[in-house]
C-alpha cells in the first residue's frame, strides 16, 4: 500500500532550534569497508543507522566480515567488526539497494576473495553508472560477468588476489569510481596507480575523504599529481573511531533557518573534517545567511530574504541548495553538477519538474540549473525514491503553505528519523516571533 503524502510542516514563525544529526553515511560506509579489510578487529562508535549503512553491513557480512552491534556510549549501538578472514571463499549475492557506496565500493572487495559475488539492487539502481569500476577491475585481471551496458546486475569472479598496477578510468560520472578502487587498493598485490582520463572528476571532496581516511589507517597514498592516485600495497590498520555527524544531512536543517528567517544551531560541528557538508559555512552566507562557528556550535541565521547565488560543484548538497534558490528573491545558477543525472534519480530533471510544478522557474542547463525567482504555491512534491529530493520538498514546505511530499519514508536511505526530527525542529520556534515575507 502506498503511504499518503507527508504534509510538510509550514513554519508560521521563525525557527529557533538546536538539532543533532546522525552520523555520516560516507564515513560510516568507508570505515565499514576498511574494517572488513583491516588487519584486526575494529570498532565504529555512534555509526549511522540507515538503509545505506544496513545495506553495507549486509554486503560485508555476505563477504565474510563479522559485524556485531555492541552497546555504545549514547543511544546508537557501536559496531564491532572482525575482518574477512584470509583465504576466505565466497558464493554470495549482494543487495545494493540504491546505495552508490555499496554498488561501487564492494565489488573491489569481492574481487579480493575466491568465488563469486552477484550484485543487484533496486530498479532505480540499475540505471546508475557502474562501468568505470568494472572496467578498472577487468583491467586489473578480474573477471566480471553480466553488467548489461555497464549497469547492474553483474557478478564478480574473484581468484583470491588482485594483481594491481596501473589502470585508467573515466571518473567523470562519479567520484565513487575512484574511491571504490582506492579503498581496496592497499590489498592488491601491487597496490594501484589509478589515473583519471576524462575531463573532470566531480565531488572531489569525497575523494579527499577517501585519501584522508586511508592515510589515517597507515595506508600510503600519493595524490600529488592531479588525476593520479598511487596507493602502496600494505596492511590497513585496525581502528576505533567515533563517527562525525553527517554534514550533508545537516543541510536541510540549516536551510530551515533561511527558509523561515530563523536560527538553527548544530552542536559538535567537527572542526577538522573532510565532509563536503562543511561547505555549508561558505554556501549559506552567499544565500544571505549569517553563519558562525563558536565553541563547536554552528549557528545559522537567515537573512531578511534568501539571495540567489552562483555556485559550482555543490555535489550532494545541490538538492538542498536548489530548494533554497527556489525561495530566493534573485536568480541563481548551479554549475558543475551534470553527474547528478546519475544519482538516486536524475536530480536535475527531478528538481526542475518539482520546483516548476509549485509555480517556480527552474531550467536545466548542460551542467546544472538556473533558478529564477517566482512565487511558489502548495502542491505535491515527488521524491523519486531520492532522500535528498524528499528533504528538498520539506525545505520548500517550511516557507510555502500546502506542500505535501510523496514518500517521505525514502529519507530512510540516510536518515530514517528525518520526519520526526523535522517536526521536532519546527516545534522549537522562536518565542513570539512572526515571519511574513516581503
Ligand atoms: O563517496 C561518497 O561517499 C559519495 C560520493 C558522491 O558521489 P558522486 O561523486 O557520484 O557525486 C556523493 O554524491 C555521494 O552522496 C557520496
Ligand atoms: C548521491 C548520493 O548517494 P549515493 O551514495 O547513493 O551515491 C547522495 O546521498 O546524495
Amino acid at each position: 500500500m502506498t503511504a499518503a503524502p507527508w504534509p510538510a510542516p509550514f513554519a508560521a514563525t521563525p525557527l529557533d532550534a538546536t538539532v543533532t544529526i546522525p552520523a555520516s553515511k560516507s564515513l560510516t560506509n568507508r570505515y565499514l569497508v576498511l574494517a572488513a579489510l583491516a588487519g584486526g578487529a575494529s570498532r565504529l562508535r555512534a555509526p549511522l543507522q540507515s538503509r545505506d549503512s544496513d545495506l553495507m553491513i549486509g554486503a560485508l557480512r555476505a563477504l565474510g566480515a563479522g559485524i556485531d552491534e555492541v552497546p555504545g556510549a549514547g543511544s546508537v549501538p557501536d559496531l564491532a567488526v572482525t575482518p574477512i578472514p584470509a583465504g576466505h571463499t565466497v558464493d554470495a549475492a549482494v543487495d545494493c539497494g540504491l546505495a552508490g557506496t555499496v554498488m561501487r565500493f564492494v565489488p573491489p572487495v569481492a574481487a579480493l576473495l575466491s568465488g563469486t559475488v552477484a550484485f543487484d539492487g533496486d530498479p532505480a539502481a540499475r540505471v546508475r553508472p557502474m562501468a568505470p569500476v568494472l572496467a578498472a577491475l577487468e583491467g586489473l585481471g578480474v573477471r566480471v560477468e553480466g553488467a548489461p551496458d555497464g549497469f547492474m546486475p553483474f557478478t564478480v569472479h574473484g581468484t583470491g588476489t588482485v594483481r594491481g598496477g596501473h589502470v585508467a578510468v573515466d571518473a567523470g560520472g562519479s567520484s565513487q569510481f575512484v574511491s571504490a578502487i582506492l579503498l581496496a587498493a592497499a590489498r592488491f598485490e601491487g597496490g594501484i596507480h589509478l589515473e583519471h582520463n576524462g575531463t573532470s572528476v566531480p565531488s572531489v571532496d569525497h575523494i579527499a575523504m577517501t585519501v584522508e581516511v586511508l592515510r589515517s589507517l597507515g595506508v600510503a597514498v600519493d595524490d600529488s599529481t592531479p588525476n593520479h592516485w598511487i596507493v602502496a600495497p600494505g596492511p590497513i590498520a585496525a581502528f576505533d573511531v567515533l563517527l562525525e555527524q553527517d554534514l550533508s544531512n545537516a543541510g536541510p536543517f540549516l536551510a530551515a533557518a533561511l527558509a523561515t528567517r530563523g536560527t538553527v544551531r548544530i552542536p559538535d560541528w567537527p572542526l577538522n573534517t573532510t565532509q563536503v557538508g562543511d561547505k555549508w559555512r561558505q554556501i549559506l552566507p552567499q544565500l544571505g545567511a549569517t553563519v558562525t562557528l563558536e565553541d563547536g556550535v554552528l549557528t545559522v541565521t537567515g537573512g531578511p530574504q534568501i539571495l540567489g547565488a552562483e555556485l559550482s560543484d555543490t555535489s550532494e548538497l545541490a538538492p538542498s541548495v536548489a530548494a533554497l534558490c527556489a525561495l530566493a528573491t534573485t536568480p541563481s545558477r548551479l554549475r558543475g553538477i551534470a553527474h547528478l543525472r546519475g544519482h538516486e534519480t536524475d536530480r536535475l530533471a527531478a528538481l526542475v519538474a518539482e520546483i516548476n510544478a509549485l509555480g517556480g522557474d527552474a531550467v536545466e542547463t548542460e551542467d546544472g540549473l538556473i533558478i529564477n525567482p517566482a512565487p511558489l504555491h502548495g502542491g505535491l512534491f515527488h521524491s523519486y525514491e531520492d532522500h535528498r529530493m524528499a528533504t528538498a520538498g520539506a525545505i520548500i514546505g517550511l516557507a510555502v503553505p500546502g506542500v505535501a511530499v510523496e514518500n517521505i519514508a525514502t529519507t530512510a536511505k540516510t536518515m530514517p528519523a528525518f520526519p520526526q526530527m523535522w517536526s521536532d525542529m519546527v516545534a522549537q520556534t522562536a518565542a513570539g516571533g512572526t515571519r511574513g515575507r516581503g
